[in-house]
């Protein structure tokens, strides 16, 4: 029996690639053959896909970037990545394309919509992105990571929660260790592509943490590359023991080794606090659109798992505040990472693979 051929369309940032890894990782080992539609700036993640995963670079385009003339091209080009990958699926007949949001994924999802194939997208925040947004009416349905979702007129949504990484659901539900007077392990992240703020702010507040907390923790902090030098130098000089990358191939495990994350509230960082289960600051991205990540974060919160900062309120005394707190109190954050846990949708994957089987008009293991 042939393969069936699945296409992912993703590009862009993190946020879009870790749940189309998920799937991919999934749809593989179902025995599917997976070819991922992506641009330069999505191939950056596409380290962790498995090796079999056929790669192929879109054209990207859009209007958010670039002089005069790049945006005067974007429409040339985004025919032209339509018109080629029309002409593959022509020639592969995929059995279903998924779009996991951002300009990259309008190549593929152009195509399949001419030639009519069965297509499908995944939203992960509560609010849709512009891409999906366009789609949405023009596919059998939105799987959505957050629900409920706000849709266009004529979508129909699906909830299947956030599908995470393997190497996350691998540390699900891994036992918490409280904090007390042992080496406490503080993990800092900023999303796929680091966070200023959090360079600005988060070594302060460890520096100001009380001595009977502050002698015990191991910062592991994500910082951009241009930021990376002034943080290490800041933890050195206060004597505070740091490690500082400018993105960490391993966060599900330095996840799963936390006593506390502080972090963005994209919607994968969320889904990964949840199905590892660990207490956390959020300090949501304020200029995302529509305010979605205060919308992600919303979850963890009201489940007692999380402390939220709107960005507007962060300082050093009052990020130190929330974090001896939690630091402070082991019973409390016992509880924290419990609450994570009763948040999470860990077969997220799962119900994307269902739908995904439903679409292609397969539901036998293939
Ligand atoms: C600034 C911005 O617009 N952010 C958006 C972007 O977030 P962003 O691209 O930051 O993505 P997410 O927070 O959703 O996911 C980040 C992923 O990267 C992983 N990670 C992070 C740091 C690191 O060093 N190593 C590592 O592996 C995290 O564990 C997580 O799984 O897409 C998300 C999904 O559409 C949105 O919810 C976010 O609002």
């Amino acid at each position: 029996m042939t393969q069936p051929l699945l296409i992912i369309a993703a590009g862009g940032t993190g946020g879009h690639m870790f749940p189309a890894q998920a799937l991919a990782e999934a749809m593989l080992r179902r025995g599917w053959r997976v070819r991922l539609s992506t641009d330069a700036r999505g191939a950056r993640y596409t380290g962790g896909f498995p090796h079999t995963t056929e790669i192929v670079e879109v054209q990207s385009a859009t209007f958010a970037r670039g002089g005069i003339l790049s945006k005067l091209l974007v429409g040339p080009r985004v025919a032209m990545g339509v018109l080629s990958s029309a002409w593959a699926m022509w020639r592969d007949r995929p059995a279903a394309v998924v779009g996991f949001g951002g300009y990259p994924s309008i190549p593929a999802l152009g195509a399949a919509w001419l030639l009519k194939l069965p297509r499908m997208i995944h939203e992960q925040n509560g609010i849709l992105g512009k891409v999906n947004t366009l789609f949405a009416p023009r596919v059998a349905c939105v799987a959505c990571g957050v629900w409920p979702t706000e849709l266009p007129e004529g979508a129909q949504g699906i909830h299947t929660g956030n599908p995470v990484r393997r190497a996350v659901l691998e540390r699900g539900g891994a036992s918490y260790i409280a904090p007390g007077d042992y080496p406490m392990s503080v993990l800092v992240m900023g999303g796929s592509q680091g966070a200023r703020i959090l360079s600005d702010v988060v070594p302060a507040a460890m520096a100001m943490l009380p001595e009977e907390i502050r002698r015990y923790v191991r910062v592991h902090h994500q910082a951009r590359p241009e930021d990376h030098d002034r943080v290490t130098a800041f933890y050195a000089e206060h004597g505070i023991e740091a490690e500082v990358q400018p993105f960490f191939q391993d966060v599900p495990r330095r996840m799963a080794e936390a006593q506390l994350v502080i972090c963005r509230a994209g919607a994968s960082s969320i889904a990964d606090l949840t199905v590892i289960g660990r207490p956390s600051i959020l300090i949501p991205f304020a200029a995302a659109a529509g305010d979605h990540q205060t919308a992600n974060a919303r979850g963890l919160v009201e489940a007692g798992a999380a402390i939220l900062i709107p960005e507007g309120m962060l300082t050093p005394e009052s990020l130190a505040d929330q974090a001896a707190t939690i630091l402070g109190h082991p019973e409390g954050a016992q509880m924290m990472a419990r609450a994570a846990l009763s948040a999470g949708a860990p077969d997220a994957t799962e119900r994307l693979v269902s739908l995904v089987e439903e679409l292609a008009g397969r539901t036998e293991n293939t």
